[in-house]
């Protein structure tokens, strides 16, 4: 995209949140720097959705800030991405429609709304019609479909939870390239979680491990490996010694 659109640094301070008396977060700090991908891992119940979900305020919180630029998220512009395509996108839509949707809400001129949906198709190299409807198309189409309508906004934070997720191996890996080579061009601050180390260790500039609950960080591991991450770099000796050191992070956690 040649119009980087412009990211936001992300400030938590003190967040605290609990479910029925049962603390997730109490006291939780974070900071995410401008135009990094963050891949937030730990062991299943840890709270990731929950601290996604309440970055992008989608959930409140019980305390605490959340900051983008000093800003509350209701003054920034935000994408997400769900894990669950099927309910994400509106199906009496076509796929151009659903992604041309938010762009209309924001009362932009039809040309370029029309930009961005060339420039999108573009970059994600789609091949398929996106006229047809989201029944018409494949999972993997589907949810390609999702980041590009996430992404149309020209958001400064993505939020992508388990994208890949509900889709079969050969079409994450396919995605997964494609969405990479996005995230590094237009430089957006990203916050993604996954089930899957290597696909967070693939796609992020920092890998955030967290504990059970209540939640603390149990380490924050820098990715310095250089892009693009095709699948000769998941076996280079520095891929692999990211991937174990978490590994042992992760073993702790879950045996805590
Ligand atoms: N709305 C809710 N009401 C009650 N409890 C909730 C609610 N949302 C989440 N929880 C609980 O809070 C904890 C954290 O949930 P969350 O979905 O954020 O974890 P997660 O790390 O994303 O989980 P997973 O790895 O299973 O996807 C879990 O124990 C979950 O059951």
């Amino acid at each position: 995209m040649s119009i980087p659109p412009r990211q936001a640094a992300i400030s938590i301070r003190g967040l605290r949140k609990a479910f029925g008396g049962q603390p997730v977060y109490s006291g939780f700090d974070l900071d995410v720097r401008r135009g990094d991908i963050l891949a937030i891992f730990g062991p299943n119940g840890c709270g990731k959705s929950t601290l996604i979900n309440m970055a992008a305020g989608l959930l409140a919180t019980d305390g605490g800030t959340i900051l983008y630029d000093g800003r509350d998220v209701a003054d920034v512009r935000v994408g997400y991405v769900f894990q669950n395509y099927r309910e994400a996108l509106f199906p009496w839509r076509r796929a151009a429609d659903n992604i041309r949707y938010p762009l209309r809400l924001m009362g932009l001129p039809k040309p370029e709304i029309e930009r961005r949906l060339e420039r999108l198709a573009t970059s994600f190299r789609v091949r398929f019609d996106l006229h047809r409807y989201p029944y018409e198309l494949s999972g993997g189409q589907q949810q390609l479909v999702s980041i590009m309508r996430a992404l149309a906004v020209e958001p400064e934070v993505l939020f992508l939870d388990e994208p890949f997720s509900a889709l079969d191996y050969e079409t994450t890996l396919s995605l997964r390239d494609l969405l990479q080579a996005v995230l590094k061009e237009i430089g957006v601050t990203t916050l993604l979680v996954s089930h899957d180390l290597e696909e967070s260790i693939v796609l992020a500039d920092r890998l955030l491990m967290l504990t059970r609950r209540p939640t603390t960080v149990a380490d924050d591991v820098p990715v310095a490996l250089p892009w693009p991450r095709g699948t000769a770099a998941l076996s280079s000796p520095d891929f692999v010694a990211i991937k174990a050191r978490c590994l042992d992070v992760f073993q702790a956690a879950v045996a805590a």
